[in-house]
């Protein structure tokens, strides 16, 4: 398994009191936006602050990500040819819509960083079949829940149903690709149960973590994208009766468990080892 990858934080490069902020909070990773966080007069202020708020470091056990803006735009070259050897761990495209912008990308970088693709545009969507199999360390994908209900025209409510299609789909083509899944933001500030909840509908969609806007998101995304004590002991249970057994299938607690559940406690273990800290 890669790193845990439970919690993303977005903040815009261009506050530095959120980037003082972010070296203390328990995200697993950070992303400093360039693009729809920072207004236009502002975006070369902010590319400099991203670059050297990852030439200081001091981020610990976080992953350091930068959200450029998308290649197509005036910003986008500028931004990607700041990054080049800056020792960021990704790059993370927005309204990535074709697997051809993973290689441009990938052209001006060079072979580093790993790239994370925001899926947000309907074309995104349709095309994942191909973006995912473009190669180009593509790592992870990010549903951009406001971007798609903007273009779909759809108005997803608290239980997102009419954003569900997209994000199965998403995580559908992340998995078929073993690649990383995180689910869309919400812009609920203030009411951690709302936002435990959606964490809890991602978790169960399949995604490994979520993208998240506020310090307040990170706890209840942490908590909900870790396994509980109850399924740790259950992993440990499994793992322990397949050990000198050489059934494919056994019955344990009165259930039947077979060796793709063995796989799966494993993974299991791996994130809680992973994520105690
Ligand atoms: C949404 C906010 C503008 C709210 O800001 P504010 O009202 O100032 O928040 P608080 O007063 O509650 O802040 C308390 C302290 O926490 C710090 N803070 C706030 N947000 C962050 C953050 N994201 N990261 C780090 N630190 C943060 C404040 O500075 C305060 O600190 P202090 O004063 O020292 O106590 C704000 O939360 C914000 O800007 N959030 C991020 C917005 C963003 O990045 N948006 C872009 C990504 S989302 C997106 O685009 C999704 C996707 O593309 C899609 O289409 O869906
Ligand atoms: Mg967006």
């Amino acid at each position: 398994m890669s790193r845990p990858r439970r919690s993303a934080l977005f903040l815009p490069a261009s506050n530095p009191r959120a980037i003082a902020k972010a070296r203390g909070l328990d995200c697993d990773a950070v992303i400093l936006d360039l693009e729809d966080a920072v207004a236009p007069d502002a975006k070369a202020e902010a590319r400099a602050a991203a670059v050297e708020a990852v030439r200081q470091g001091d981020w610990g056990h976080r992953e350091i990500v930068v959200r450029v803006n998308a290649v197509e735009t005036e910003w986008g070259a500028t931004d990607l040819a700041a990054l080049v050897g800056s020792g960021i761990d990704a790059v993370l495209l927005p309204k990535l819509s074709s697997p051809d912008t993973l290689a441009q990308a990938r052209g001006a970088l060079g072979d580093r960083p790993a790239l994370w693709a925001m899926i947000e545009t309907p074309r995104g969507v349709l095309d994942l079949p191909r973006i995912v199999d473009a190669g180009q360390g593509l790592a992870v994908l990010v549903a951009g829940t406001n971007d798609l209900a903007k273009e779909l025209r759809c108005r997803p409510g608290p239980d997102r149903t009419a954003l569900l299609p997209a994000l199965s789909h998403i995580v559908i083509a992340g998995r078929a690709a073993g690649l990383m899944v995180l689910d869309g933001v919400s812009n609920v500030i203030g009411d951690p149960d709302a936002v435990e909840a959606e964490c809890r509908q991602g978790r169960d969609l399949g995604f490994d973590g979520k993208s998240l806007i506020h310090p307040s998101q990170i706890d209840p995304a942490n908590r909900v994208f870790s396994p509980d004590e109850a399924e740790v002991e259950w992993a440990r249970k499994i793992v322990a009766a397949f050990e000198g057994e050489e059934r494919g299938v056994i019955r344990l607690d009165g259930q039947m468990v077979e060796r793709l559940h063995l796989a799966d406690a494993d993974r299991v273990l791996k994130i809680h080892r992973a994520t105690r800290r």
